[in-house]
């Protein structure tokens, strides 16, 4: 249907008449102004990553900016926590899907983080109908009934935050002026145009997760963004809390810096460790003595991410900020009892571990999962709402323990073949519109599958990319293993008609010669 437009604004994507209330000319000339005032900044900020990654290319190492020495010196604390965030021993996360949202918000977790990134395809269809999903969940009037099976919000439930796209990713159904919006600020400023007085007339917040950045001047941009947002709403600054993840190598080095930056909208920082792995990948995929082991060898017990959690809990509690822990990608199996009790071993040490460097929650993938990480965390808590009090003054993180990387073997045929059967699985899934799938009893989403497919380029170029059985890993190895694994996610998915097409993209992302920066750029031009 057609819908009434500000002047400059175009929709590229079909409206549904579903959409008409999301879409409103109000919403749209709110987040046209956003776009209008900081699409620069963030194609500055963009091109700053560009430039960076040349340099760390050529062999530049992160350290400690000493622009910021005073900021990491100084003696603050971000602004007084809400009572909605002071307790998050466990968060659930997903993606804006309608029943999920109605799961995950009746789940006994203490939040949850509904998603429009990782686990996410963003289609029109599904950032769209997000929207609405949320916008009626917040006003509980969500409840719906399929294959005679009712859902229905229970009376009390889990906090709700939202995590909108990163700055990488555009919304291009949307032009303002002829260019595509960014997704974050698409995602950010319908959900905040819509929902924030209503969530705050019924005592919750307009709460945030924000994904990828890779520097402190990234979170002053958001920042920004939220001041304009409350004013041009009229909603008191400070009122926005949003909880940054560090989940990029570079962001590592500024995480006193992001938490100053958004002091009085901060809700603390969270482990992101998956595309945290990703981003070391990245970062270092040209440096000679960078490899790493076999994705399942790379776990939060390696010395970079030991290193990583550990400076994140000592920064944040400095600081008066939660420290979230996050995702182990262990999910149940109601067919396999052995993968189901590993599973659920795997979840208990991890929440342990965190629970006890001191992280105040942590998220878990599936409402399942909810009962077993919550468990650990009180034990360690009590009848603590979270232990913000716990300082880590005893931990001393160095820019070498941060780039620490280890383990380097074994690269195994397993390891190989599992990232090229993982990757190819969920770019056909995303391809289908669904951004997070179980394979192989393990959750998958962008950030894993980035691993994945960011590890077979990175054998193919790396001297150190050799198995154990003394195979070098080549393209022609990785190409004909993908002709081999296709066959089997064909069979997997039964003929799923994206298959051929994520298997072509992935290969040639692993075989071509420039690394993609993110595998969702190129899928989202098949959308
Ligand atoms: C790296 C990161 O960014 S981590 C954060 C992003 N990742 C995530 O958020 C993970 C989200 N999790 C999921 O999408 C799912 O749990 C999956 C895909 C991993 C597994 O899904 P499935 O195999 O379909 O789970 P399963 O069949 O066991 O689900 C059982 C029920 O739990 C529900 N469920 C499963 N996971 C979730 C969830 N995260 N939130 C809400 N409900 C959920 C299912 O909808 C299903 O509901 P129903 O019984 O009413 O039909
Ligand atoms: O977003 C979380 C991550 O681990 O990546
Ligand atoms: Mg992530």
């Amino acid at each position: 249907m057609s819908i009434p437009l500000p002047a400059g604004v175009q929709i590229n994507g079909t409206v549904r008449a579903e959409y008409a209330a999301i879409l409103s000319f109000e919403a749209l000339s709110f987040i046209a102004d956003l776009h209008r005032t900081f699409a620069s900044r963030r194609r500055e900020l963009l091109a700053a990553r560009v430039a960076r990654a040349a340099r760390l290319d050529a062999g530049e190492r992160p350290d400690f900016l000493a622009e910021t020495a005073s900021v990491r010196e100084g003696n603050w604390r971000v602004a007084a926590i809400p009572a909605a965030l002071q307790c998050r021993r466990v968060e659930i996360t997903g993606p804006v899907e309608r029943k999920m949202i109605i799961n995950a918000l009746n789940s006994a977790a203490d939040a949850y983080m509904s998603d429009f990134e990782d686990s996410n395809a963003p289609s029109w269809d599904n950032q769209v109908q997000g929207q609405i999903n949320l916008f009626d969940a917040i006003r509980r009037q969500v409840d719906f009934e399929t294959n005679g099976k009712s859902y229905k919000l229970n009376d009390k439930t889990a906090t709700l935050l939202v995590r909108p796209r990163g700055w990488h990713l555009d919304e291009k159904h949307v032009l303002v002026d002829g260019e595509r919006m960014s997704g974050g600020l698409f995602d950010f400023g319908l959900y905040f145009f819509h929902n924030a007085k209503e969530l705050l007339a019924r005592g919750a917040g307009p709460y945030f997760y924000l994904p990828k950045m890779e520097s402190h001047l990234e979170a002053r941009l958001w920042n920004d963004v939220f001041v304009r947002a409350q004013d041009n709403l009229g909603i008191p600054q400070g009122t926005i809390k949003a909880t940054v993840l560090i989940e990029t190598i570079v962001a590592a080095f500024e995480m006193d810096e992001i938490l100053y930056e958004l002091c009085e909208h901060s809700a603390g920082l969270n482990a992101g460790r998956w595309d945290y792995i990703f981003s070391c990948i990245k970062k270092f995929k040209n440096d000679k003595d960078f490899c790493l082991a076999d994705r399942s060898q790379v776990t939060m017990t390696a010395p970079f991410m030991r290193a990583y959690a550990l400076l994140l809990v000592k920064t944040c509690h400095k600081r008066g900020a939660p420290a979230m822990g996050g995702m182990s990608a262990l999910i149940p199996s109601k067919t396999d009892v052995e993968a189901n009790e590993r599973a659920f071993t795997g979840i208990r040490n991890d929440k342990t571990r965190d629970a006890r460097d001191g992280y105040d929650g942590g998220w878990v993938a599936h409402p399942g999962l909810v009962d077993v990480a919550m468990a650990e965390f009180v034990k360690v808590l009590g009848d603590k709402p979270n232990q913000f009090e716990k300082q880590r003054d005893d931990v001393t993180v160095t820019a070498d323990d941060l780039l620490n990387f280890k383990p380097e073997a074994p690269i195994t045929e397993n390891g190989l073949r599992n990232n090229i059967n993982v990757g190819i699985h969920y770019l056909a899934a995303w391809l289908a519109g669904n951004g997070c799938v179980p394979i192989h009893n393990l959750m998958e989403d962008a950030a894993t599958a980035e691993i994945s497919r960011s590890q077979v380029w990175q054998w193919i170029r790396s001297d150190k990319g050799v198995l154990d059985d003394g195979r070098k890993v080549t393209a022609d190895l990785v190409r004909s293993m993908v002709t081999e694994e296709t066959a089997k996610v064909e069979s997997a998915l039964k003929g799923l008609s994206t298959v051929a097409k994520a298997a072509q993209i992935f290969e040639d992302m692993s075989t071509r010669d420039d690394f993609v920066e993110f595998l969702t750029l190129p899928l989202y031009e098949e959308f």
